[in-house]
């Protein structure tokens, strides 16, 4: 069984514990390789490694910097089909899709902070016979740790901005998904990246997460994840004064008008709400339909969804792939039973797809539509991050934005409508950290990205994410 190995010092290392967890292909359902349930003592060679590292390129110039980051980025493209069918066997995801997104995206990420080192402007303040200027100094070595929705896209995400600004980083992608992020270590050599400044430590958040978070010599956490995983990670780490940035979980609203582009809608709201079989953040999993659309709409939304192929995510024409893991797949299934105790009608899907050949024993949901229920319905306010949707009427903007705002969370909204006062009025009332108006997941990485309430804590991308890695030193000087 091939065994992944941990990324430390420029080496790859089995867990000290001798400690491995099954890794497994949930389209099929199977172990197809094993990954190290590192401990503290592995955590503790990755961070000394980081120490020792973070000198030398704390203080490397930045267009070297910057050069190895676009090194990075130009290895992963070189390899982009072996990375994508790779991520697409750990996540079950279609290959069409980490071909086309997660993929290119690592690459974009690593080139995106690459060049935004070298753009970055400093501050200074002038006043009479003073001027301040103010430095950004990396943190020392720092840790990264990431979901099992966008593997490499994620990790990547937090990585490449944490060396660009002259961190060391020990990364800790997610137990469940962990070969891409395996295989980037395994280029690094390759791109020129001295040994110590990016090490992966594999294991899972009980026993690897917890001594990264833990470890005194570790300045700053980047986590995304659940939110009673971030909220954990901010009481331990809370009397230890360490900065920590949280992504977490969202239930997001997608607000439709009768007045939108209606055909551009229907097909975005089929991606925002199935994309990746639903397991990403962003989608919008309550979807609010002014009351004189709601029964054209929820007729067009149904037929298109029933044509979803849930199908082997190797196959071009298979719109969903496997649900990630038989732990997540059972608590999607039972969020649907959820929702019918609720008093949810199910119009389409609500239970397992059953497919043949290959994937017989693989974890796949067909798409579900589900409508009924009130708004502060457990199914109606707790994350599910799969392959299920709920609708509901609105009445007027007041009703939309009360409804969207009924919730704990505050990740994402999406708002559907020709009505640019509306429009405008809906993005500065609703309580979300990312607004869409008329579109989906746009993506431009200087934008802040992150949520409120509880969806997070701070904010990533662009100079977001530059700030978060950087601690500000000011100089006065008197003339
Ligand atoms: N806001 C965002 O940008 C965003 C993006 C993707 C996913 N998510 C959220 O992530 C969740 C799904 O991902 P998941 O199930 O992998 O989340 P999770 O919180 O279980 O795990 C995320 C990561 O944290 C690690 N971890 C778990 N316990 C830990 C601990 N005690 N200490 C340190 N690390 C620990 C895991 O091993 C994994 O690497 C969903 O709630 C989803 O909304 C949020
Ligand atoms: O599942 C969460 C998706 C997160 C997406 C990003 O962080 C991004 O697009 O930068």
């Amino acid at each position: 069984m091939n065994k992944i190995q941990n990324y430390i010092d420029g080496k790859m290392l089995p867990p000290q514990s001798g400690l491995w967890l099954d890794n497994v292909e949930p389209a099929t359902g199977k172990c197809y390789s094993l990954v190290p349930d590192s401990d503290s003592r592995d955590v503790g060679a990755a961070v000394k490694a980081a120490r020792r590292a973070f000198p030398p390129w704390s203080s490397t110039h930045i267009t070297e910097r910057s050069a190895i980051l676009h090194r990075i980025a130009d290895v992963i493209e070189s390899r982009l089909e072996t990375f994508a069918q790779a991520e697409s066997i750990d996540n079950g995801k279609p290959l069409w899709l980490s071909r086309s997104v997660d993929i290119p995206r690592c690459a974009s990420n690593f080139r995106f902070f690459a060049n935004l080192v070298t753009s970055t402007e400093s501050q200074s303040h002038h006043s009479q016979g003073v001027v301040n200027y103010t430095l950004r100094k990396p943190l020392g070595p720092v840790a990264c740790i990431s979901p099992w929705n966008l593997p490499l896209y994620l990790f990547t995400w937090k990585i490449a901005p944490a060396l660009a600004a002259g961190n060391t980083v020990i990364a800790k992608p997610s137990e469940v998904t962990p070969m891409t992020a395996f295989m980037l270590g395994e280029l690094c050599a390759e791109a020129g990246l001295p040994d110590g400044v990016l090490n992966i430590v594999h294991g899972s958040g009980s026993r690897t997460g917890n001594a990264l978070v833990d470890h005194d010599d570790i300045q700053a956490i980047s986590f995304t994840g659940g939110t009673a995983t971030g909220k954990h990670i901010a009481s331990v780490t809370a009397s230890k004064l360490k900065k920590i940035s949280l992504e977490l979980g969202g239930k997001n609203p997608n607000l439709i008008f009768a007045d939108c582009d209606y055909e551009l809608m229907l097909q975005t709201t089929l991606r925002s709400s199935f994309a990746n079989q639903g397991q990403i953040c962003l989608c919008g999993s309550r979807i609010y339909i002014q009351r004189s659309l709601y029964g054209k709409f929820r007729e067009d939304f149904v037929a298109r969804v029933k044509q979803l192929r849930v199908g082997d995510p190797n196959e071009p024409d298979s719109n969903q792939g496997a649900i990630v893991s038989q732990q997540h797949f059972e608590k999607v299934l039972g969020c649907i039973e959820t929702a019918k105790r609720e008093g949810g009608k199910v119009l389409c899907g609500g239970h397992q797809a059953n497919l043949s050949g290959r994937c017989e024993h693989g974890w796949f949901i067909h798409p579900t539509v589900i409508e009924g229920l009130a708004n502060d319905s457990q199914t109606n306010q707790q994350e599910i991050f799969g392959p299920v949707v709920s609708i509901a009427p609105f009445d007027d903007v007041d009703d939309a934005i009360e409804k969207a705002n009924e919730s704990q969370y505050g990740l994402a909204a999406t708002i559907w409508t020709s009505d640019l006062t509306a429009a405008h009025r809906v993005a500065d009332e609703v309580e979300a950290g990312i607004v869409w108006i008329n579109c989906w997941l746009e993506r431009d990485l200087r934008t802040p990205f992150g949520g409120m309430k509880q969806s997070g804590l701070g904010r990533e991308g662009g100079m977001e994410a530059m700030r978060f890695w950087t601690e500000p030193k000011n100089v006065c000087i008197k003339f």
